[in-house]
């Protein structure tokens, strides 16, 4: 159950608050006449246990604002915190150390050895940050990844989706504050992208992971808990317990707006609500 607040800040009521938040995030890049505000002043709370999808058109600073939250991208103001640390201001080095062993990732492209197993990928982070490696749970992610019989084929041998199951157990396997996926099923066909998302849900679901996805698709976004919607660098509405045909509808109800506000209040922060019927 989410609700948005009158100050705009969409917040998920979850036990153990949220995993992720971000408070008056913005980020410009360039200077003078040339400067893009790809994020605007962004408030926005990632449900502990949740997978939440950030979707919105080209440009609206979906990647960015992954980027930001994960580390990977410093933002020019405002603070973004995961699992309590606030990555916007620590250290290369911290931060280094943060992505390495608090957060998961995964991406468009699948970035697995290609002279490795299929385990001995999922295992290579733990194994670089010379971390023993959980046998029991190595076995529930290999099941939850339905790779049990491809463990020991090297990723030239393997599917794309099953590639893509391959990264996505390596980012689990640190049991990670939060797994972060940039458009994870951007390269797969639907009944790959199908068993990929259906394996992140799971992760939220059996495992209790937390998972924030960046997709253009409405078929992904409707595996998400929260769906949340980007334009122009601000949050502009949220959805809760969504499909793909109320994604769908909110993304055209939003495109068909005036742009004082999606939600009709005049006021462009407000973030619009779309409940699910
Ligand atoms: N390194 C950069 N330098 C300059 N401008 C950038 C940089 N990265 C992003 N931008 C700009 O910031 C804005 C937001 O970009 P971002 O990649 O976050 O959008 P997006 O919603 O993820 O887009 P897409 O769906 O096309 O991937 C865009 O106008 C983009 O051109």
């Amino acid at each position: 159950m989410t609700h948005a607040s009158p100050g705009g800040t969409a917040q998920p009521v979850v036990a153990g608050g949220p995993i992720a938040r971000a408070r008056g995030l913005v980020k410009t890049y360039g200077s003078g006449d040339t400067a893009v505000r790809a994020l605007d002043g962004v408030d926005v709370d990632f449900g502990r246990g949740e997978l939440t999808a950030i979707m919105g058109p080209s440009g609206s600073g979906k990647s960015t604002l992954m980027h930001c939250m994960a580390g990977l991208d410093r933002p020019t103001e405002g603070s973004a915190e995961v699992d309590g640390d606030d990555v916007s201001r620590m250290s290369e080095r911290r931060l280094t150390k943060l992505r390495r062993t608090r957060l998961g990732f995964v991406f468009q492209a699948y970035n697995l050895v290609p002279t490795l197993t299929a385990g001995e990928n999922i295992t290579l982070p733990l194994d670089i940050a010379r971390q023993p490696v959980d046998r029991d749970f190595f076995d529930t992610v290999v099941d939850a990844v339905r790779l049990r019989d491809r463990l020991h084929h090297k990723p030239s041998e393997l599917s794309g989706g099953q590639q893509q199951r391959v990264a996505c157990a390596r980012a689990l396997m640190s049991r990670p504050a939060v797994v972060f996926a940039d458009e994870p099923t951007g390269n797969l066909d639907s009944e790959s992208s199908a068993e990929v998302l259906g394996f992140l849900r799971r992760s939220v679901d059996d495992l209790g992971q937390s998972v924030v996805m960046v997709t253009h698709e409405p078929t992904a976004a409707a595996y998400a808990h929260r769906v949340l919607f980007l334009a122009d660098g601000r949050l502009v509405g949220e959805l809760v317990d969504p499909t793909p045909a109320t994604v769908l509808e909110a993304l055209g109800s939003m495109s068909g707006l005036p742009p004082e506000g999606l939600d009709g209040s005049g006021d462009p922060g407000r973030p619009a609500r779309h409940q699910a019927p």
